[in-house]
């Protein structure tokens, strides 16, 4: 017993550390008068807007923190394979919470500040936000396009006076030779900085949180703040110990390193399904702009019980989400598509003007052809397969073909309908229909009933069989707007069987 005690207290977590001590002489520093006007913007117009605004705007400032954290330990990765760094620390996240004390701390063991650093990267705002910026800020500071602003000029650390009225900030560079700091301010008019130690290598902020933003020392409330945003980042984030972003980012991966079976849990955990994917397509490029995502199709899709899905894909900026089931992403006809697609091109907090802007808009056309090239490949792949997908999803198809005009010709080859040749319930393209047709025919033939006995039992496919001319069937009353909006496939005119046009011809 008395051995198991003794193994037992050999505790194996970390010793713990002592806490920071200042230790040079406390220099206090005014703020630059834009970077005060920022504090108050941020703090008071934005505090302000917090009960307009939609609940959980303020928890803005945990995925800054975080993303600042994730972008101070690459810096650090990417330094260590160049030269010799200070740091020996694994490299990751840890946030600790104390619900008494009403504090959020968040600790990195990432590059770190030195003093020039620390005072420099607080006058961002100096240096990047001439007066224009700041009148912008002061104007727009409720239009919605302020997480633009903050995310945008790297000032995300700003997003921390919403939430908190007294900010500590523990640095020390990974330089070798660098000393700690301990900056801290009240937000009001001044900070002061001195020299500490017991500082460890990578940022420490501490927060003493407001009285109404005391939720946000709340381990629920911050687990699934990290879970919906910053599930993604590349390095663990503890959160009072725990490792909270355990699913891998898929998309970040070559496509072929990645199993079936990954591809499969990422898809569940992603859409939220039970189902397995019947398509997957991982597609990466870096022109015209840089893109990683990896998309899905479902076995089934839900819209046939009436209630209209919402878009199924997740906009990321380099693994940090930014437009949860994005609607710029992709054209509403592809709302059945799942997945995500990155593209660190996207400043880190989209707003509504950015979703116009030309930078989601080409990001929307690139998606949208590679979306129906890659249908099209698998149509070839397995043309069983892809008819049994279009039985099920044709729906979407057809909704495109009458509503997007900049991708008619990649739509039509995704279209299929029973045919004079077809047996019941299979399907042919127009492509083939085309192989099919005689050499002097002009047109494709379609026959608009509700059913194929209707078709069947025509006069017009009496004729036409009698020619050897093949009639596709078309059933759904969508299909009459279809064949319209397409007008003609690959240079060929569609024509209804029991139209004048096709009366006229001499074939028939
Ligand atoms: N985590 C982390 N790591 C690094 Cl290396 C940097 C560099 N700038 N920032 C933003 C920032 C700027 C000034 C002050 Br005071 C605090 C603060 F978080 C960083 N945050």
């Amino acid at each position: 017993k008395l051995l198991w005690q003794q193994v037992a207290s050999y505790s194996t977590e970390t010793p713990a550390e002592e806490d920071e001590v200042l230790t040079g002489k406390e220099e206090v520093h005014e703020f630059k008068t834009e970077t005060k006007r920022l504090l108050n913007i941020v703090a008071n117009s934005l505090y302000s807007e917090k009960e307009a605004s939609d609940a959980g705007w303020e928890s803005i400032f945990v995925r800054e923190l975080i993303s600042n954290a994730a972008d101070a330990l690459e810096k650090l990765r990417h330094a260590q394979s160049m030269e010799h760094m200070d740091a020996d620390k694994p490299l990751e996240i840890r946030i600790s919470l104390d619900q008494d004390k009403r504090q959020f701390v968040i600790q990195d063991s990432g590059i770190g500040m030195t003093l020039e650093e620390l005072n420099e990267n607080l006058g961002t705002i100096a240096r990047s936000g001439s007066k224009s910026f700041l009148e912008k800020l002061e104007k727009d500071g409720g239009s919605g396009s302020r997480e633009n602003i903050i995310g945008q000029f790297g000032v995300g650390f700003y997003s921390t006076f919403m939430v908190g009225d007294h900010i500590k900030v523990y640095t020390r560079s990974a330089k070798p030779g660098s000393k700690g700091y301990c900056w801290t301010t009240d937000g009001q008019g001044s900070y002061t900085v001195a020299e500490a130690k017991n500082v460890a290598v990578g940022t420490k902020i501490v927060i003493e949180l407001r009285e109404d933003s005391k939720s946000y020392a709340s381990q629920l409330e911050i687990d699934s703040i990290i879970k919906k945003y910053s599930n993604f980042v590349g390095f663990p984030i503890y959160l009072n110990g725990t490792e909270v972003n355990t699913v891998e980012p898929l998309w970040t991966k070559s496509k072929g390193e990645v199993t079936e079976e990954q591809h499969k849990n990422f898809y569940r955990f992603i859409a939220n399904a039970w189902d397995d994917p019947q398509y997957t397509m991982h597609f990466k490029t870096d022109a015209p702009i840089s893109i990683s995502s990896v998309l899905y199709v479902p076995e089934r899709h839900m819209e046939m019980l009436g209630e209209r899905q919402e878009p199924g894909v997740s906009l990321y900026s380099r693994k940090v989400l930014i437009q949860p089931k994005s609607k710029g992403l992709l054209p509403d006809y592809l709302r059945f598509v799942k997945g995500v697609v990155d593209s660190e091109d996207i400043p880190l907090n989209v707003s509504r003007e950015l979703l116009q802007d030309n930078i989601l808009s080409r990001l929307r056309m690139v998606m949208t052809s590679r979306v129906l090239k890659w249908l099209d490949g698998e149509a070839k792949k397995n043309p069983k397969k892809y008819n049994d997908f279009f039985l099920d999803f044709g729906q979407f198809i057809k909704e495109g073909a009458c509503t997007d005009a900049m991708h008619k010709r990649d739509i039509a080859k995704l279209l299929r309908f029973e045919s004079s040749t077809t047996k019941s319930g299979d399907l042919t393209s127009l492509e083939d229909y085309n192989g099919r047709k005689l050499d002097n025919q002009e047109s494709i033939y379609y026959l608009l009933t509700p059913k194929r006995r209707y078709a069947e039992e025509s006069p017009y496919t009496e004729m036409f069989k009698k020619k050897g001319v093949e009639l596709l069937y078309l059933y759904d009353t969508v299909d009459e707007f279809v064949v319209n909006h397409l007008s003609e496939f690959q240079g060929i005119k569609l024509v209804a069987a029991d139209s004048p046009e096709a009366a006229a011809d001499p074939l028939l």
